[in-house]
C-alpha cells in the first residue's frame, strides 16, 4: 500500500536566516510529486527535511498520517537518489544494490533473489558483476535507483537525479524513472529546476520561489493556467503585455491593448474596475500572425528556424519586445522588418493584476 505525505506549516532556519516559513503541501499515495523552482528556492532543503537529514524548526511532517519529525533517517523507511549517484566505487553493481539489504540483516538467499528482481526492474541485470567505473552515467543512476528501491521504502525521494546526464540520456532516463515509479507504485517526491522534465514526469508539480509555494497543480494546469506572473514566466515562455480593462455593466469586459486592439473576456471578476491596468500573459505559440485585420501591430526584428517551429523576435508598436512561435506548416518564414498583425485567442490568455501580479481573470475554455 502506498502512503501519503503531509507537510504542515514547516519552518527551516539556517542560523538567523529563515529559508522556509510555514510551508504546507499534501502528496497523495503513489503520486509522482515534483518540487520545481529556480536555484536556491529551497527544494533540496525541503527534500532533506522529509528524509530527516535536515532539522525542522517548526511544523510537522507526516507519512501516512504519522508524525516523523523525531524519527531518525534510518527508521523513516525512505529511499533517496542524489544528483551525483553516490554509489560505492569499490563494489560491483550487485554488491551496491545488496548493501542496504545486508545492513538490514536480510538472509543471504533472499538478498540474491531480491537484487536480481530489482536489477531486472531497472533493466541492468546484465551488468550485475560490473564495477561502477565501467558504467555510463545513465547506468550508474540506474544502480543508484535500484539501491534506493531494493529496501522497499514507503517513499522515494530524488534530488536532481538527471542533472549530470547529457540531454538525450536525460529524456531516456526520465521515461525509465516514470515507468519504474508506476510499476512499483511508490509515493515519490522529485526535485528539479528543469521545467520540461517536471512537466514530462510528474502527476503534480509544486512551483517554489523563495521558500514559498506559488502553485500546486497538474503539469497541464501549471502551463495553461498559471496563478501568477512568476509561474507564467518560469514555466515555458510567456509574453507579459500591458493592457487596460474596458468594462460595461455585468460580468463581461474587454481587454484593450495599447493602440486600441480589443479582446472580449467573459466572466470577469466583479472587483475589476473600468480602466484598470493589467498584464496579459500570452504564450508565444498562441499568437496568430496575419498580414492585415484586427490585432496588435508589430514588426519582425529577427527569426530563428528550429525545424518544427519558427521563433520570431517581434517588437510591438509601443516598443515592447515579445516572442512569437509559429508551426512549421503555418507559412513561409517571414522576412525581418515585415510589419505584421498579431491576433490572440481570448480563451488562451491569462490576465494578472498590474501591481501585485496575482490572477485577475482566466480564459474560459482550454
Ligand atoms: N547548510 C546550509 N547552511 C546555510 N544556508 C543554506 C544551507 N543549505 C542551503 N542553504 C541556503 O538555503 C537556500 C535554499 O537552498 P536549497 O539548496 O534548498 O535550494 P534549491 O532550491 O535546492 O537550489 P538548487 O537548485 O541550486 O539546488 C539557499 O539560499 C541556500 O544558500
Amino acid at each position: 500500500m502506498s502512503v501519503s505525505i503531509d507537510i504542515e506549516e514547516v519552518v527551516k532556519k539556517y542560523g538567523n536566516d529563515t529559508i522556509i516559513n510555514g510551508l504546507s503541501l499534501h502528496v497523495k499515495p503513489g503520486e509522482f510529486f515534483t518540487l520545481l523552482g529556480p536555484s536556491g528556492c529551497g527544494k533540496t532543503t525541503l527534500l532533506r527535511m522529509i528524509i530527516g537529514f535536515n532539522s525542522i524548526e517548526g511544523g510537522k511532517i507526516k507519512v501516512d498520517g504519522r508524525v516523523v519529525n523525531d524519527i531518525p533517517t534510518n527508521n523513516r523507511n525512505m529511499g533517496m537518489v542524489f544528483q551525483n549517484y553516490a554509489i560505492f566505487p569499490h563494489m560491483s553493481v550487485k554488491e551496491n544494490v545488496a548493501f542496504g539489504l545486508r545492513m538490514r540483516k536480510v538472509p543471504e538467499n533472499d538478498i540474491d533473489k531480491q537484487v536480481d528482481e530489482i536489477l531486472k526492474i531497472v533493466k541492468i541485470d546484465h551488468l550485475k558483476d560490473r564495477m561502477p567505473i565501467k558504467l555510463s552515467g545513465g547506468q550508474q543512476q540506474r544502480v543508484a535507483l535500484a539501491r534506493a528501491i531494493v529496501i522497499h521504502p514507503e517513499v522515494l525521494l530524488m534530488d536532481e537525479p538527471l542533472s549530470n546526464l547529457d540531454a538525450k540520456l536525460r529524456v531516456e532516463m526520465r521515461n525509465a524513472i516514470k515507468s519504474i515509479q508506476r510499476q512499483i507504485n511508490i509515493t515519490t517526491v522529485y526535485v528539479t529546476h528543469d521545467q520540461e522534465e517536471a512537466l514530462a514526469i510528474s502527476d503534480r508539480i509544486a512551483i517554489m520561489h523563495n521558500g514559498v509555494i506559488q502553485q500546486i497543480d497538474s503539469p497541464k494546469n501549471i502551463y495553461q493556467r498559471p496563478v501568477n506572473t512568476f509561474v507564467s514566466t518560469f514555466i515555458g515562455l510567456s509574453n507579459l503585455i500591458d493592457a487596460e480593462i474596458s468594462k460595461n455593466q455585468g460580468c463581461n469586459a474587454s481587454i484593450v491593448f495599447d493602440h486600441g486592439y480589443c479582446v472580449f473576456m467573459e466572466n470577469i471578476k466583479d472587483t475589476v474596475k473600468n480602466g484598470q491596468k493589467i498584464l496579459v500573459s500570452v504564450r508565444p505559440e498562441e499568437f496568430h500572425i496575419r498580414s492585415a485585420g484586427e490585432g496588435l501591430k508589430a514588426t519582425i526584428k529577427s527569426s530563428v528556424f528550429l525545424g518544427l517551429t519558427t521563433h520570431y523576435f517581434v517588437q510591438l508598436e509601443n516598443g515592447q519586445d515579445i516572442q512569437v512561435i509559429q508551426d512549421r506548416d503555418e507559412q513561409d518564414i517571414i522576412p525581418d522588418g515585415t510589419t505584421i498583425i498579431l491576433a490572440v485567442n481570448p480563451q488562451k490568455i491569462n490576465v494578472f493584476h498590474y501591481e501585485n501580479k496575482t490572477t485577475l481573470i482566466r480564459g474560459g475554455k482550454e
